[in-house]
């Protein structure tokens, strides 16, 4: 079975969660796309949710599925948050923004009583690191954040060099909120939650692709099926 097609098993399973009337979180990528979709059915057929998307490519696609929308500051507290990953730990903790989306991934996450991961099993890892970490930083002082950011991973016990992430064309690639990404190659991340309290106090750093303590259940799509993985207070 095809990568694609093991997000999407993941996607329909992800929608057994859902229940009318629930204020959803949309989340962004491949696997989120296939949920959006599905979801999108679902209202067709009569499903009354209301969904915040967590990035414009997102906005456009439930757009497109007919899914009822509206910002945080109409509904400031969703019932959940269905959302892919770029890796995920049996702790549930995640490494997101492959696609640039971690800050208002990490928002809506947090604004939401629950998060589901959806995801296929080549994103399920003994330890987060091998999947290079987006770290969203301000244009401004580019250089020096850059260089903080790398000596906030060596203090953390992980040292590797972060790139400027940039678009086929060769530009730097820009976020929905106008920011810039530091992908920053650490190979294993021994301890997370010490890593991203050091990049959270470097100047010029506005989000970071970890995921800690926010991830209350992950839908894990293998050649074997589906199975679902989840955090004590589920
Ligand atoms: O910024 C992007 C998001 O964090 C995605 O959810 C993540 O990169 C996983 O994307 P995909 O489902 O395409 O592998």
């Amino acid at each position: 079975m095809s990568a694609d097609s093991l997000k999407r098993e993941a996607a329909a399973r992800a929608l057994d969660f859902v229940e009318p009337g629930m204020r959803l979180g949309l989340g962004t990528g491949s696997t989120a796309k296939h949920f959006v979709a599905l979801l999108g059915e679902r209202v067709r057929a009569g499903l009354d949710v209301v969904g915040v998307p967590t990035s414009e490519a997102t906005r456009a696609d439930a757009e497109a599925a007919g899914i009822r929308l509206a910002t945080l500051d109409e509904v400031p507290a969703l019932d959940l948050t269905v959302d892919g990953a770029d890796e995920i730990a049996p702790d549930l903790s995640a490494i997101k923004g492959g696609g640039g989306a971690l800050l208002r991934e990490k928002i809506v996450a947090a604004a939401s009583a629950r998060m589901i991961v959806i995801a296929d099993e080549a994103k399920w890892v003994d330890t987060l690191g091998r999947f290079p970490l987006p770290v969203e930083v301000v244009p401004f002082g580019l250089t020096p954040t850059l260089r903080a950011v790398e000596a906030a991973a060596q203090a953390a016990g992980c040292p590797g060099p972060a790139r400027l992430r940039r678009t086929a064309e060769g530009h730097a690639f820009v976020t929905d909120g106008g920011h810039f990404i530091l992908d920053l190659a650490l190979g294993r991340i021994a301890d997370p939650a010490g890593l991203a309290d050091r990049l959270a106090a470097v100047p010029g750093v506005v989000e970071h692709g970890l995921f800690i303590g926010l991830v209350r259940l992950a839908v894990i799509a293998g050649a074997s099926g589906v199975r679902i993985e989840t955090a004590p207070s589920f």
